[in-house]
């Protein structure tokens, strides 16, 4: 075994809606191991983007700890947390999130703009994360030119394109048909084999869930699996 990568510890997350509070999780602990290729399937409601969310920095726990390859960041301040997500955290979304307006080149390189890089080194990047889906020749297409799968690989290649270890996909096929769902899932195990990212999919889909090396279950904030409860 690795090191995890990512380590949730005890962590309690809920929210109050009216004057009623719902408890997500209770003390939850997993490892996130170094090169995992883990999906996440669960009931509407049981906490999937909630969890991406607490892995990404994009939310804090109310209590327990997120430990980040050692570092503890969950009492991180946002400029730090902004920082630390433009460098090692990649965000799959299910609607792409493009810009419309702008070329599939121009997305791809949004991330590089809160970075230190050259235009030329950005130019560089942006053509290195595009020819990794395989889109090098669509790069002044704007989103509408392009379809679903398309837009959602440019979707990767600005997921990829500052080179972070931790790529979080939050229902990355749910909105392509059959046969581009199965070529972004071959290019996300792909980042996994050849480029060791470490890869959290949520899903509905259980063909997808296939796909990962490591299939999870979450239930009302709990995950059913045996490893995880041991953990
Ligand atoms: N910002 C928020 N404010 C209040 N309640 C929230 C908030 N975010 C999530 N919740 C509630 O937390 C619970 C878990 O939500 P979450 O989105 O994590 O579930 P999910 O498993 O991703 O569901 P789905 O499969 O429908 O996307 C739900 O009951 C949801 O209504």
């Amino acid at each position: 075994m690795t090191d995890p990568i990512m380590r949730l510890e005890g962590v309690c997350k809920g929210y109050r809606r009216g004057g009623e509070e719902i408890q997500i999780f209770d003390r939850l602990t997993i490892d996130i191991e170094t090169g995992a290729f883990i999906s996440i399937m669960g009931p509407s409601g049981s906490g999937k983007t909630t969890l991406l969310n607490l892995l990404g920095g994009l939310d804090k726990p109310d209590d327990g700890r997120i430990v980040f390859d050692g570092q503890e960041i969950q009492g991180w301040g946002e400029s730090r947390l902004a920082k630390w997500r433009a460098a090692n955290v990649g965000f799959i979304f299910q609607f792409y999130n493009l810009m419309p307006s702008m070329s599939a080149a121009r997305n791809v390189e949004l991330p590089l703009l809160l970075t230190n890089y050259s235009a030329k080194e950005r130019r560089r990047r942006v053509a290195t994360a595009l020819e990794v889906v395989g889109l090098s020749d669509r790069a002044r297409h704007r989103p509408r030119e392009l379809s679903g799968g398309q837009q959602q690989r440019v979707g990767i290649a600005r997921a990829i394109v500052a080179d972070p270890r931790l790529l979080l996909a939050d229902e990355p096929t749910g909105d392509l048909d059959r046969q581009s769902a199965d070529e972004i899932l071959s290019i996300l195990s792909l980042l996994n084999r050849d480029l060791n990212k470490t890869v959290v999919m949520v899903t509905h889909d259980p063909q997808a869930a296939s796909r990962a090396r490591q299939e999870l279950h979450l239930d009302k904030g709990r995950f059913t699996d045996a490893q995880v409860a041991a953990q």
